[in-house]
């Protein structure tokens, strides 16, 4: 409203690769006053009475107790994406500040980057693209072959929204599809796809060509696959993750890449991120890794924004904030 000031939130920076994108912050300025970290630093004594929101652009700024002691009037931490593991929800809840975040604007994205990693890793697109641009190699290496995904059996652990989204892609390559939850099983939407449910992981394990992992991060998931999970899957199976990095034993797998326990893997989301350069998993050929990209179209990307922003408005005017993230 005119005359009036506009709400102060806290942002990590604007540009470069976390950071808040330029047309993002310049819509955002439309409605609140943002202050970057740096700015926040430098006029501490001046801003943290100001501050009322956190619009936290992929886990930036980190938010420690400390960051909370010193801002006093914090109402919300509006955090980009689905995942909320590098939040600590206790915390934020005994200094009063509520959490939201974007579930249902990046399933869509995120489950079509599943299907393209499964098909990439499948077919060896990346391996092709090096045959077909490099000049000393032969065009159609003879015993160069892939593997179908049309008619081959998927096993997702994780059936959220995101899983159930991959589900419906891979009914149209016309897969088999297995499926595991830990907490609940939808009969609903299992027919709808025509998925099987796996009461045991260890089963899904077992029969799937492909198993992709759309789990939250939490402590039951933490390393969920492991070695003994890898040495259950088939030789000729491939791992693909699109959740968080931790829920891989990335010690296991790449023990289990290098001695052929399974065939590949196609991760868009590893730990660290991104992996140092002399790490294995970026020197084994039947291993496709992308930098965390689920939700990153310009479309979704925007979504998401909209979302953080009317999130963070409710929060400051008392009203039922969308997607707040409950403790
Ligand atoms: O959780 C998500 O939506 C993305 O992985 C970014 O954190």
């Amino acid at each position: 409203m005119e005359g009036q000031e506009l709400p102060y939130v806290l942002i990590d920076c604007i540009g470069g690769r976390y950071g808040v994108y330029e047309d993002h912050a310049e819509f955002l300025e439309k409605h609140f006053h943002l202050i970057t970290m740096k700015e926040y630093l430098e006029n501490k004594k001046f801003l943290s009475k100001k501050i009322r929101a956190i619009y936290m652009w992929y886990h930036k700024p980190v938010i420690k107790e400390e960051l909370l002691q010193s801002l006093p009037n914090l109402k919300i931490v509006a955090s980009s994406g689905v995942g909320i593991d590098h939040l600590d929800l206790n915390l934020l809840s005994r200094y009063g500040v509520k959490v939201s975040n974007t579930p249902f604007v990046v399933s869509t994205d995120t489950a079509d980057l599943g299907m393209a990693l499964m098909l990439a890793s499948s077919r060896r697109l990346v391996e092709g693209y090096q045959i077909a641009v490099s000049p000393d190699t032969e065009y159609f290496p003879a015993d160069w072959l892939g593997a179908e995904v049309s008619g081959a059996t998927l096993g997702i652990l994780g059936m959220g929204t995101i899983g159930y989204k991959v589900a419906e892609r891979a009914k149209a390559f016309e897969m088999k599809i297995l499926y595991h939850n830990r907490n609940q099983r939808n009969k609903e939407e299992e027919s709808a796809v025509g998925a099987i449910y796996c009461k045991k992981i260890d089963d899904l394990l077992q029969q799937s060509d492909f198993v992709l992992l759309s789990v939250n991060l939490t402590p039951q998931t933490h390393k969920l696959i492991g070695k003994r999970e890898l040495e259950l899957m088939k030789p000729t199976a491939t791992l693909i993750n699109i959740s968080r990095g931790l829920v891989v034993d990335q010690d296991a797998l790449v023990e289990a890449l290098q001695n052929k326990v399974i065939k590949a893997a196609a991760l868009d989301v590893t730990y660290p991120e991104p992996l140092p350069r002399d790490h294995p998993l970026l020197k084994l050929k039947n291993v496709i890794i992308t930098p965390h990209i689920g939700s990153a179209t310009k479309k979704t990307r925007r979504l998401m924004m909209e979302n953080m922003m009317e999130s963070i408005q409710a929060g400051l005017t008392g009203l039922p904030i969308p997607n707040e993230v409950l403790l």
